[in-house]
């Protein structure tokens, strides 16, 4: 019987276990390696003689197959074990039920382990209902939800422990939810240059999030570093393992800004032990949708680049994204249904559809399907009604003409003419007419493109995903909201930050999702941060008027604020006051890091010790100045024996990795992403709103040092 009192004892029992159970695992994988080659021995042997029908055959592939998969499940038990050796457990909850004299003592870690399966685990997953516990209460009276109901009794100890390498770092009793002290010690830390697990601090508001499993659709305004992506992924991976059975990795899509933040993501599912899942943007996908319309279309960078470099936001454009535009649009595509089409009868072989045997089919029989589909039924009706008085099937060929004959009533089925006739109407400039592989959309036309497209046109939704996440809520326009609905009828997560809007007015997507969801949405606020330090985040806010944030409470350097003549010489500013650390930048995983710097908070406010940073970043405006600025900063640190090729990296929209070392980059690329140090680096006479916010972005990047320069020219 193992002592479960005392964590270190504990750590040493559960420590053996895990290494017994990984070599019983590696057992068994042994044996069935064996059984599997003993199968094909068999088959090569045999499957001469097999009978004819096949069925000795079929069960050989099912045997085989079966074997197949409980190995592959075996090999990743074993890596979770083989994690688990590292860190076992992080929290405790010693917890007396209702009526028992003595408490129940629950060890908590990144996955459930136990001897062998189906005994009383020794680490429950930080997943379980009983952990809820170790989120969600101090020492008292606490309940959590068991599959048989709710559990009632007092928390009579909590336990909070740091193992590194099986090394018990720290353990001690805490009667706070999660110890101020233990989250300040692991936001001061640099030892992972992407998004981090958080699952040894997540605070009572997050779990409410990750934990919940009643609402259809979640909507999260939070202000930037309160944890939104965070929470959105250990939300998926709650979700995952609460219903293992309905939802695999494959039924959940994430809708993500670009390919470097999806980099940036990607380790923490597989580190919590599921698989990665699918992601996108939702310009890629636009893209691909609207490959027969237009040869290319803008995206979202385009975008800001035009506005950055025009003075003003285009008018026309903003138009385009109004309330308004998709009113007009709706009464546009009624009026389609009449002047859109042109009846004639059809006359094949001896049987006739009249016009008014079609206006019947077409408006009334048929009337729900989509405009542009419904000709195929009406035709479908007819080619039906002559094989059936010729008693035989029409070749294919012959089926092809006919409904082409159909379709031809339309007046057009090309988006873009109809949208051009649209803009007619609605007395605004029109797209140069051009045939479709000369096509090129602006963003402001890509989604109304789109949105016609999938009102007029029978569409597959995507029933194979059952929980959709937008990242960056306040990115996406009405219209492209209103293209999710119709796409996806399933569970949703929704996040953002209605101050980290990258136009001139800030949109609170709060305002207008309701009326799309309707009565499925719950909305939730997250207004404490955690990223960066009180002075980086009182700065931040300071520049755009965000007042409603309340501060972790953790300091650092104050902000450096300087104005310079030129860019070269802001970036010689940066070249002296970087502080990259070349060993934790060439380190190639965590292990390399010495557990020291892995795990210590920086001295951040010593200037003889100065800390030692992983990453770092200069984030511009404009994608021109971003180039201009990589380039001569690696003449700049190359000159000073700067490993520039390993440690600085341009971060372009193309870029699908994140780096560690010195990254230069957009404000717009550096969203959702953090940084030991930032630069931000804007010219001082551009106050317009929109790069107001931008500063605002690139300031909320930096986790522990920020350098606010402005160049004055
Ligand atoms: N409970 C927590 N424990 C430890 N770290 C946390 C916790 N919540 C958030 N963090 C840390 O705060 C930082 C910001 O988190 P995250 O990127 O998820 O926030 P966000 O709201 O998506 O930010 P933004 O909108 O500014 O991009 C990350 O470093 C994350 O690890």
């Amino acid at each position: 019987m193992i002592d479960n009192r005392d964590g270190q004892a504990y750590l040493d029992a559960v420590l053996e276990k895990i290494r017994q159970r990984i070599l019983s695992i590696n057992e068994s994988l042994l044996e069935g390696q064996k059984e599997i080659d003993d199968m094909h021995e068999y088959y090569w042997q045999n499957y001469t003689e097999m009978d004819e029908y096949g069925y000795e055959n079929f069960d050989n592939q099912q045997a085989l197959l079966h074997q197949i998969n409980a190995n592959q499940e075996q090999l990743i038990l074993k890596h979770r074990f083989r994690k688990m050796l590292d860190s076992p457990f992080f929290g405790r909850v010693d917890f007396c039920y209702e009526g028992d004299e003595e408490p129940e003592i629950f060890y908590i870690g990144i996955g459930n382990f136990a001897e062998k399966t189906g005994a009383l685990p020794l680490i429950y997953d930080w997943r379980s209902p009983v952990s809820g516990l170790f989120y969600d209460y101090d020492k008292g009276p606490a309940s959590y939800q068991a599959p048989m109901g709710e559990l009632s009794g007092e928390i009579t100890a909590k336990w909070q422990y740091k193992i590194r390498r099986g090394k018990m770092i720290y353990a001690f009793e805490s009667d706070t939810k999660i110890d101020d002290e233990i989250l300040k010690a692991e936001l001061g830390s640099h030892g992972e240059v992407q998004l981090k697990n958080i699952i040894r601090t997540i605070q009572k508001e997050q779990n409410a999030i990750i934990r919940n499993t009643s609402d259809k659709i979640l909507v999260i305004q939070g202000a930037a570093g309160s944890g939104k992506t965070s929470v959105a992924l250990h939300r998926i991976a709650y979700l995952l393992y609460h219903d293992r059975k309905h939802l695999k990795s494959s039924n959940i899509l994430i809708l993500s800004p670009n390919g470097v933040f999806s980099d940036y993501i990607s380790h923490i599912l597989p580190e919590l032990g599921e698989e990665n899942i699918q992601e996108m943007s939702f310009d890629l996908f636009a893209y691909r949708q609207l490959k027969g319309t237009a040869a290319d279309c803008e995206d979202r960078c385009d975008q800001i680049e035009r506005n950055l470099l025009s003075e003003t936001e285009d008018p026309v454009a903003l138009e385009k994204q109004s309330q308004r535009f998709i009113t007009h649009m709706e009464g546009f595509l009624l009026r389609l249904e009449d002047e859109l089409m042109d009846f004639t009868p059809v006359e094949y072989k001896n049987v006739t559809m009249t016009e008014t045997e079609m206006l019947d089919l077409f408006y009334n029989k048929f009337g729900e399907i989509p405009l542009l589909s419904r000709m195929d039924a009406v035709a479908d009706t007819f080619i039906d009604e002559v094989e059936t008085l010729k008693n035989k099937d029409l070749p294919e060929e012959e089926k092809q003409e006919l409904i082409e004959r159909f379709r031809q009533m339309y007046d057009t089925r090309d988006f873009y003419v109809l949208y051009n006739r649209f803009l007619e109407e609605e007395g605004l400039p029109l797209l140069p007419d051009l045939p479709p592989e000369e096509r090129k959309l602006a963003y402001e036309d890509v989604y109304p493109i789109l949105y016609l497209k999938y009102r007029l046109q029978k569409r597959q939704g995507r029933q194979d995903i059952k929980h959709l996440v937008v990242d960056e809520m306040q990115d996406y326009s009405r219209l492209q909201y209103l293209i999710l609905k119709q796409m996806f009828s399933c569970r949703m997560t929704i996040l953002g930050d209605r101050a980290q809007t990258m136009a001139d007015e800030k949109q609170d997507s709060l305002t207008f999702l309701p009326k799309i969801f309707g009565k499925d949405i719950r909305r939730i606020v997250m207004n404490k941060s955690y990223r960066n330090t009180v002075e980086i985040s009182s700065y931040a806010n300071a520049l755009t008027g965000v007042d409603d944030v309340e501060l972790f409470d953790r300091h650092g350097k104050p902000v450096t604020e300087q104005n310079f003549a030129s860019l070269d010489q802001a970036l010689d500013a940066v070249v002296q006051e970087l502080r990259l650390d070349p060993e934790l930048v060439a380190a190639t995983s965590d292990e390399d890091v010495p557990a020291s710097e892995n795990s210590a908070c920086p001295d951040e406010q010593s200037a003889d010790n100065a800390p030692a940073f992983e990453t770092a970043a200069v984030i511009l405006r404009t994608a021109a100045e971003a180039e201009q600025a990589y380039e001569i900063l690696r003449e700049k640190l190359s000159a000073r024996g700067f490993d520039v090729k390993n440690a600085l990296s341009l971060l372009h929209r193309d870029s699908t990795t994140f780096r560690k070392g010195l990254t230069v980059t957009t404000f717009y690329l550096a969203k959702g992403l953090e940084f030991d140090q930032v630069f931000s680096i804007f010219p001082s006479k551009d106050q317009r709103p929109l790069v107001r916010q931008a500063r605002y972005i690139a300031a909320t990047r930096a986790l522990h040092e920020l350098y606010a320069y402005e160049i004055q020219d």
